[in-house]
């Protein structure tokens, strides 16, 4: 049996009206969500990325700006802008895209963000938070995985979950929202051995590896909701994921496509943070 394609174009877009509502009612309050990107240097993977942030801020009617800086611009800088931005008022939300240049130290600038700013919930205080089960600004990626799942309508609750990858941006959050979910997870990685071994065991498979199509159907257990994270562009020029779409769809029950699954949700889930952020701003 062929596999449901869960598109996250179209989940992304029923969120989004719920949130352009949401907007428009703190309009009505006097309040413009706000979000800053900040893009440092010429990397064309990043500049699309960023743009599509922006084109769902506008989707939804969330104030967005992006400031661009040349990759020669120093961290002490870099910091300079952020303490700006952490005064600014109408500044709800704050984004330093990633990777930054070798130069820049990602722990002081992620560190240097008022955690209530920060939108991508990558601060200590937010992950530190997330874990423990306190209310934080959650991941954008790992949010919108758990999201997906939850609109199968397939229940977490006992479920084996393997998730390929343990990056502080994908892999390690998605762990920790499914065990809140109640999954049970084993986390892989590069130095695992034997990956198949883990990956045929899983109701619940999560791919955040960024390698091109490493997963392909004797990697997936039959009926499994496959969740596909990466995002690679071949040499063709394609824009692929980690799994092969063509033979996974056979044997999953649930597959999502690369372009048009993840990577929509990311966005929708840092559209909903900015919006959090702006009202626990004003309640303050
Ligand atoms: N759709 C979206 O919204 C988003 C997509 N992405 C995409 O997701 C992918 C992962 O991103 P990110 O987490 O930042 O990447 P990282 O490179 O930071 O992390 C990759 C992780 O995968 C592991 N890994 C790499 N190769 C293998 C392998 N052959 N077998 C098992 N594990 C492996 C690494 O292991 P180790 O720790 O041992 O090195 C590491 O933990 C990328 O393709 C990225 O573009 C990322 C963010 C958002
Ligand atoms: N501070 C920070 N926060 C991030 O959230 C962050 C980051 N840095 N660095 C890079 C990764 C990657 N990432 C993506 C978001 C959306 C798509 C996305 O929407 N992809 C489209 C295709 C986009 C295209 O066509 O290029 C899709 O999958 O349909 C992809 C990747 C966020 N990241
Ligand atoms: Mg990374």
């Amino acid at each position: 049996m062929a596999a449901t394609i869960l598109y996250g174009t179209e989940i992304a877009k029923d969120i989004r009206e719920q949130l352009a509502s949401e907007v428009e009612e703190l309009k009505r309050k006097g309040i413009v969500p706000g979000l800053t990107v900040i893009l440092v240097g010429e990397d064309p993977a990043s500049h699309s990325y960023v743009r599509g942030k922006a084109r769902g801020c506008e989707e939804v009617g969330i104030r967005s700006e992006i400031l661009l800086r040349d990759a020669s611009i120093s961290e002490e800088e870099l910091l300079q802008m952020i303490e700006e931005l952490n005064e600014n008022p109408n500044v709800h939300g704050i984004l330093v895209q990633l990777p930054l240049p070798s130069h820049i130290s990602e722990k002081a600038v992620i560190g240097a963000i008022r955690s209530e700013k920060d939108v991508d919930g990558f601060h200590p205080v937010n992950v530190g938070n997330m874990m423990i089960g306190y209310d934080a600004l959650l991941p954008c990626t790992a949010h919108g995985v758990v999201e997906m799942i939850r609109k199968t309508g397939t229940p977490m609750e006992g479920k084996h979950a393997v998730v390929i990858g343990r990056s502080n941006i994908v892999g390690k959050p998605v762990s920790y929202l499914l065990q809140r979910e109640n999954a049970t997870v084993t986390m892989c990685h590069s130095r695992t051995v034997n990956l198949r071994h883990y990956t045929r065991q899983a109701d619940i498979l999560i791919v955040a590896a960024g390698r091109a199509h490493m997963i392909g159907s004797e990697d997936v257990k039959p009926g499994a909701v496959v969740i596909d994270v990466g995002v690679n562009r071949i040499e063709s020029g394609k824009l692929v994921g980690d799994v092969r779409f063509d033979e996974v769809k056979e044997v999953a029950s649930y597959l999502t496509p690369v372009p048009g699954g993840v990577g929509p949700m990311t966005i929708t889930m840092l559209l909903k943070n900015t919006i959090e952020a702006a009202k626990n701003l004003a309640a303050r």
